[in-house]
């Protein structure tokens, strides 16, 4: 079986073949720390988390890189509102970001390179630009000429000729750059100090980075001139991926990446979420709430990857059901395996739900496509521990449950879902009505029967039928239940 994977250089899906076999490299363009996450944040993390675990599962060795932009006028305009540092600023919200991610379950980089840390490998790429008449300085800063690079625009399709100045909203007249830019769509390689910000030593005089330069640096410093997957939000394409891409390919004249992929953004009412329009909600509001961590990694899994999801408080909900179908089949074996046997046989998977899994996945990291084979496995685990329950035996038997119960954590595992077996005594309560509560009501529903109150009878059998219990009466007045 083949991975295939779109890729927005050549805005096709193709055959996955990494430079060297057996290996990839992979970078992703990570947060600037001037806040708390939020979910769209979460988003791009969780995607490329899984991304990673899945090439990891397909018997890659991935070496993941991500960065933190510790330089930004976001980050210095926050600590002069607290009369703070960049760098204390920027502290702070790395050691948050871990915080929150953790919590998500999101398996730590092999690195993580900032902008900070990177002081050598940028200068040394502007000054190699400089060199190669991609960059010149203009009064203290330094910018790259995009018209210099013959195929810039080729990642985003777009063309300098139709981003006339006045037709786009990133040329800004009013911009103190725009006086020094030979070229409205040249960008910032290096800024000259200004009064009361942090400054590095450079051939150009005081100063610091642009944005996009840190990137081309960090990938080079710690992977290499090309890699394999080079990672983002969809929002990243234009400019700082095309920036990126003219920076790098300039100096080395080979490819920086060969796939491009981008995850889609998460949404309020259509609208990108992000800090400045306000329309957000923090990872630490959100799991507070609380919204188990799992339910929001389900919410992002279910969407294809490259389409934007809208975040509503019925996505939610409804992720949280599904985690909760799907933690019932990952409990399975804490809690029926002892009366089961199952801890005898040991692990076995099954190849043909494995293969399945794959298949879906392997098409361009089709997680809801894998995601239908573990719910599978898990509404069909759930069924027999009702079963079990209620009747003393199984359906199906022991030694076939067993083998679905590790298929269904192995591949759950690929996508980070995990349950912790202390959780058990808590299904019963998180999961809308508790058992005792379904006693109560057939207990209730007897006594009506008992006095000929069938209506009430009836009204009880369909308020359960509609939280998804189905009641079986049988024959001496016994009445047994299952979860549908
Ligand atoms: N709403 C979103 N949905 C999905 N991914 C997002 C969203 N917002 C940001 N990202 C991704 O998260 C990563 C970090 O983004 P970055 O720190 O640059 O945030 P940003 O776009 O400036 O967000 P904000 O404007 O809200 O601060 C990038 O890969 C970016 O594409
Ligand atoms: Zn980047």
């Amino acid at each position: 079986m083949t991975l295939t994977l779109y890729n927005t250089l050549t805005r096709r899906k193709e055959t996955f073949t990494p430079l060297q076999a057996g290996k990839v490299q992979m970078y992703y363009c990570g947060v600037t720390v001037y806040d708390y996450c939020h979910l769209g944040h979460a988003r791009a993390c969780i995607v490329w988390d899984v991304v990673r675990r899945y090439l990891q599962w397909r018997g890659y060795q991935v070496k993941y890189i991500q960065n933190f932009t510790d330089i930004d006028d976001k980050i210095l305009n926050r600590a002069r509102d607290e009369g703070s540092s960049m760098q204390a600023v920027a502290e702070r919200y790395i050691q948050a970001y871990f915080e929150d991610m953790d919590r998500l379950n999101i398996q730590r980089a092999d690195a993580y390179p900032r902008a900070t840390h990177t002081l050598d490998g940028i200068k040394r790429l502007v000054y190699e630009l400089e060199q190669k008449g991609y960059a010149y300085p203009a009064d203290g800063d330094v910018y790259y000429a995009v018209r210099q690079f013959n195929t810039y625009g080729k990642l985003s399709g777009r063309k300098l000729e139709d981003l006339q100045a006045g037709k786009s909203d990133r040329v800004n007249i009013e911009d103190p750059e725009y006086q020094k830019k030979k070229d409205p769509f040249d960008f910032a390689l290096w800024k000259g100090a200004k009064a009361g910000e942090p400054a590095w030593e450079s051939p150009w005089g005081a100063g610091r980075p642009g944005w996009h330069i840190e990137c081309s640096a960090m990938v080079r410093d710690n992977l290499g001139e090309t890699i394999d997957i080079h990672a983002g939000g969809a929002d990243l394409i234009f400019p700082h991926h095309e920036n990126e891409i003219a920076q790098s390919e300039a100096v080395t004249g080979k490819p920086l990446a060969n796939y491009w992929m981008h995850n889609g953004m998460v949404t309020v009412d259509g609208e990108k979420m992000s800090k400045s329009l306000g329309n957000f909600i923090t990872i630490r509001e959100l799991l507070d709430r609380p919204t188990d961590p799992m339910a929001v990694r389900l919410f992002v899994l279910t969407a294809q990857y490259r389409k934007p999801i809208d975040f509503t408080d019925e996505a939610i909900a409804a992720a949280t059901n599904g985690w909760h179908t799907l933690r019932e089949g990952l409990l399975f074996g804490y809690q029926y395996g002892n009366q089961l046997g199952f801890e005898e046989r040991g692990s076995h998977l099954i190849p043909e739900v494995v293969q399945r899994f794959q298949e879906e996945v392997d098409d361009d990291f089709n997680f809801p496509g894998g995601l239908t084979v573990l719910f599978e496995l898990a509404k069909e685990l759930r069924r027999e521990g009702n079963i079990l329950m209620h009747q003393g035996k199984t359906e199906t038997p022991p030694e076939q449950l067993e083998q679905q119960w590790h298929t269904l954590v192995a591949l759950a595992q690929v996508l980070g879902f995990e349950a912790e077996a202390e959780t058990i005594v808590e299904t019963n309560v998180t999961d809308g009505i508790s058992d005792t509560e379904i006693e109560n009501l057939i207990q209730m529903r007897l006594a009506a029967k008992k006095a000929k109150n069938f209506v009430e009878a009836d009204r009880i059998r369909n308020e359960l039928q509609a939280q998804g219990i189905t009641l079986i009466d049988q024959p001496g007045g016994v009445t047994r239940w299952h979860r549908n």
